[in-house]
């Protein structure tokens, strides 16, 4: 069997072994044609049949609609079905573990035969495209995109359908992460598991993933060890001068600290970029000669 490293992953999926005499436990990223045989519980199994009609919407499978007709005293009514969809949101400073937790995550999801499927953001490069990977080095194959919304279209209806659990690394960087984790969870009946950090090297709000804390069934606020003192780190300082939100990096650019430390370093840093800029003002030929420097 090939290496999960290097097929091209698009669904995780506990196979059975006789499927494919693959021992049950193992976990195969899996071209979507190959049949999906654990975990394709239909949604509709879970709707009494006295009360299960044709669903309201055919281009989708009963597993997916989330309405059905219901018929009787003559009133005809879109009602949702009972959603068993689940968001658990996973998050704290760079080097938390929270990509160890999202992976381990997965990994009892689909030994439990459940099909998951990972995404992260394009825009994290730092190892390569086709992989979740760890601080540690430990790696799941995943799609990398721009975006939340074309998922589902980019792997297809039928496959999305058969999809359990979707994990989402690097939250931070989905812009639509609070609508597709709502229509995922809440019509959609997946169990979505997200890891970002919930702050920026400024401690504020990082994207989307505060946005979905009041749809979550639970949040895991994770910490590190203080590069300084050791202690419990909550926040990520940045070690450069760069001040746009978005900088790809790691220990390279960034350090996890404590709060003191954290205090302490940004006075650090802005003193010491206040002396680039002024050093850049004083050398800079165009800005002395220019007649509008004050
Ligand atoms: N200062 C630090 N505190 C905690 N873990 C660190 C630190 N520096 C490096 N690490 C390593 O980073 C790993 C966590 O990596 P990862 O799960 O990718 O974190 P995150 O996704 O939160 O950035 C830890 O298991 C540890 O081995
Ligand atoms: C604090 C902070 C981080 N980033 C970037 C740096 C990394 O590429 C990711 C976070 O990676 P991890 O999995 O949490 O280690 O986000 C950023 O762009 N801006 C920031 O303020
Ligand atoms: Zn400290």
């Amino acid at each position: 069997m090939q290496s999960i490293c290097k097929m091209r992953p698009l669904l995780f999926a506990s196979i059975s072994s006789a499927a494919t005499g693959l021992s049950p436990r193992r976990i195969s990223a899996v071209a979507v044609p190959t049949p999906l045989v654990h975990g394709v519980q239909s949604l509709s199994r879970r709707v009494p049949a006295s009360i299960r009609r044709k669903p309201s919407c055919p281009a989708l499978s009963s597993r997916v609609s989330a309405c059905h007709h219901f018929e009787g005293q003559g009133t005809m009514m879109d009602v949702p079905l009972p959603s068993s969809g689940e968001i658990h949101v996973i998050c704290g400073p760079m080097f938390a573990g929270k990509t160890t937790a999202l992976l381990r995550r997965l990994q009892a999801e689909s030994s439990s035969g459940r099909n998951v499927a990972i995404i992260k953001s394009e825009k994290d490069n730092r190892y390569g495209l086709d992989s979740i990977v760890t601080h540690d080095g430990l790696r799941m194959p995943c799609w990398a995109l721009p975006d939340l919304s074309t998922f589902r279209a980019m792997l297809g209806i039928e496959a999305y359908d058969k999809v359990d659990v979707i994990g989402i690394d690097e939250a931070q960087f989905f812009e639509d992460l609070r609508d597709f984790c709502c229509k995922a969870a809440d019509h959609d009946g997946k169990t979505i598991i997200v890891a970002g950090l919930d702050g920026d090297y400024r401690r504020c709000s990082f994207g989307s993933v505060l946005d979905i804390i009041p749809l979550a069934d639970s949040v895991t606020k994770l910490t590190a060890r203080c590069e300084l003192c050791g202690k419990q780190a909550f926040f990520t300082l940045r070690k450069t001068a760069e001040q746009q939100t978005e900088l790809i990096g790691g220990a390279d650019v960034y350090m996890p600290v404590c709060r003191h430390h954290y205090v302490s370093g940004q006075v650090v840093i802005e003193a010491a970029r206040l002396v680039l800029e002024s050093q850049k003002t004083h050398t800079d030929p165009f800005i002395q000669a220019s007649p509008y420097t004050i």
